[in-house]
């Protein structure tokens, strides 16, 4: 049997629509939210992305602020920038787009973030307040993963959970957030023995590896809830000299006739980044103002 297509793009419509009445309301109360995004040098696939943020902003009714700095920027330059952001009361969140032009080291940069700004979910503050559940700013991508895992399983307590890739920005925050679930939860990387047999484990399986493809059919129990996170270009040499397309970690083919539902690439977990960055924008204005963060 073929599995249920999760349908990531227009999940993160809906979701939109409800920002933007959530964006209506805070209006009505004389709070505009805004959204501010550093970008650092001009690498083609960043700019495609922060143009893409910046439009939905706007979509949504939030004010948008570009700030764009060249590949030749200093560290103190953009710190700089980072803290005339955090002191700006029109600025409610600030995404500094990653990774960094070679040179720039992100970890200061993340770490000047003021935490209830920071709606990317990066700073320690963040990711301390999400291991011990209290109230803060989750990371994108983990929570448009999350919605799309509950749009299929509402009843998440008491599944394994499989996922694999620990990186700050997704493996390690997913994690967390699937344990807040009660899920079983293993963290699977580049020095798990035997991938396939602990994948094959997963009642929900959670790929964010950046290799293309890498998670085969044989790897996914059937019946599963697959989220592939991975968004990887490779040459598509049958559209064309010189083409590309965008592929995930898992083999979708393969992947669709095991599992229960599959999130495709592009379409699943990607538009839901850029949707859950609007709503932490929401989230962050509410938190600055001590008001209760809206929920979606
Ligand atoms: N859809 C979206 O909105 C987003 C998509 N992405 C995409 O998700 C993917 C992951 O991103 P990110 O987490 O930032 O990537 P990182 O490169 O930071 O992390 C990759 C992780 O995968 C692990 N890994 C690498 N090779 C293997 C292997 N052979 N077997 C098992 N694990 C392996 C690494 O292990 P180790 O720690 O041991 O090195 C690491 O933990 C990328 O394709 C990225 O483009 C990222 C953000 C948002
Ligand atoms: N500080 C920071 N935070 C991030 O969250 C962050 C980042 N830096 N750097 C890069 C990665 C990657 N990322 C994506 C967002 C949207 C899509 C997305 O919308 N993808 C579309 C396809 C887009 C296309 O066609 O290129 C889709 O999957 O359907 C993908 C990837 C956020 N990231």
């Amino acid at each position: 049997m073929s599995a249920t297509i999760i349908d990531g793009k227009s999940f993160a419509e809906g979701l939109r629509g409800r920002i933007a009445a959530t964006v209506e309301k805070m209006k009505a109360q004389g709070v505009h939210p805004g959204l501010a995004v550093v970008l650092v040098g001009n690498d083609p696939a960043s700019e495609v992305y922060v143009s893409s943020k910046a439009r939905q902003t706007v979509e949504v009714g939030m004010r948008s602020f570009e700030h764009r700095l060249p590949a030749d920027a200093s560290q103190q330059e953009l710190e700089a920038l980072v803290a005339r952001l955090n002191a700006d009361p029109e600025v409610d969140g600030i995404l500094v787009q990653l990774p960094l032009p070679a040179g720039l080291n992100a970890e200061p940069v993340i770490a000047a973030i003021h935490p209830d700004k920071d709606v990317d979910g990066l700073t320690h503050m963040n990711a301390g307040r999400l291991a011990n559940g209290a109230v803060g700013l989750v990371p994108c991508t983990p929570l448009g993963s999350m919605m799309l895992i509950r749009s299929v399983m509402p009843d998440i307590a008491g599944k394994t959970a499989v996922v694999v890739g620990r990186s700050n920005l997704v493996g390690k925050p997913v994690a967390q957030l699937l344990l807040a679930a009660n899920a079983t939860v293993t963290i699977a990387h580049s020095r798990t023995r035997n991938l396939r047999e602990v994948c094959r484990g997963a009642d929900i399986l959670v790929a964010a590896v950046g290799r293309p493809e890498m998670i085969r059919g044989d790897f996914i129990k059937p019946g599963a809830v697959v989220i592939d996170v991975g968004i990887n270009r490779i040459p598509a040499p049958e559209r064309g000299e010189g083409k590309t397309r965008l592929v995930g970690d898992v083999a979708f083919g393969e992947a669709k006739e095991v599992a229960g539902a599959i999130t495709p690439v592009p379409g699943g977990v990607g538009p839901m980044t850029i949707a859950c960055l609007l709503a932490n924008t929401l989230t962050a204005a509410s938190l600055r103002r001590g008001l209760t963060p809206p929920t979606f």
